[in-house]
């Protein structure tokens, strides 16, 4: 299904004031989580897998250890959309 381009970029403001930034390259946020150890950076990870499943909204990531960098763009609009506000904001309710 396809989902428009985000056009009010105002939704971004209240996540790159916590912590996501704007990709250099390319139209999508990135964060970094860094959590206490690997346990608790990888069922962060879990949790935030079973919305992305959910909601057929998948993120770019990596782990080692105690970090997890998240890249959230939306590969069928070619860039940022709802979607990705809606898993950032679940995302960093999950930590
Ligand atoms: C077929 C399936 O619905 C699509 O491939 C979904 C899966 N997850 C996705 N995740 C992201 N981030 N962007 C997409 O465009 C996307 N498309």
């Amino acid at each position: 299904m396809k989902v428009p381009k985000l056009t009010d970029r105002s939704a971004l403001e209240p996540l790159l004031n916590n912590g996501w930034a704007l990709d250099t390259g390319r139209d999508a946020i990135t964060k970094t989580y860094i959590f206490r150890n690997f346990i608790e950076a990888f069922g962060f990870m879990t949790r935030a897998a079973l919305w992305a499943e959910k909601w057929d909204h998948h993120p770019e990531w990596s782990n080692v250890y105690k970090t997890v960098d998240v890249t959230l763009t939306t590969h069928d609009a070619d860039g940022l959309t709802e979607l990705d506000i809606k898993l950032a904001r679940k995302m960093d309710s999950l930590i």
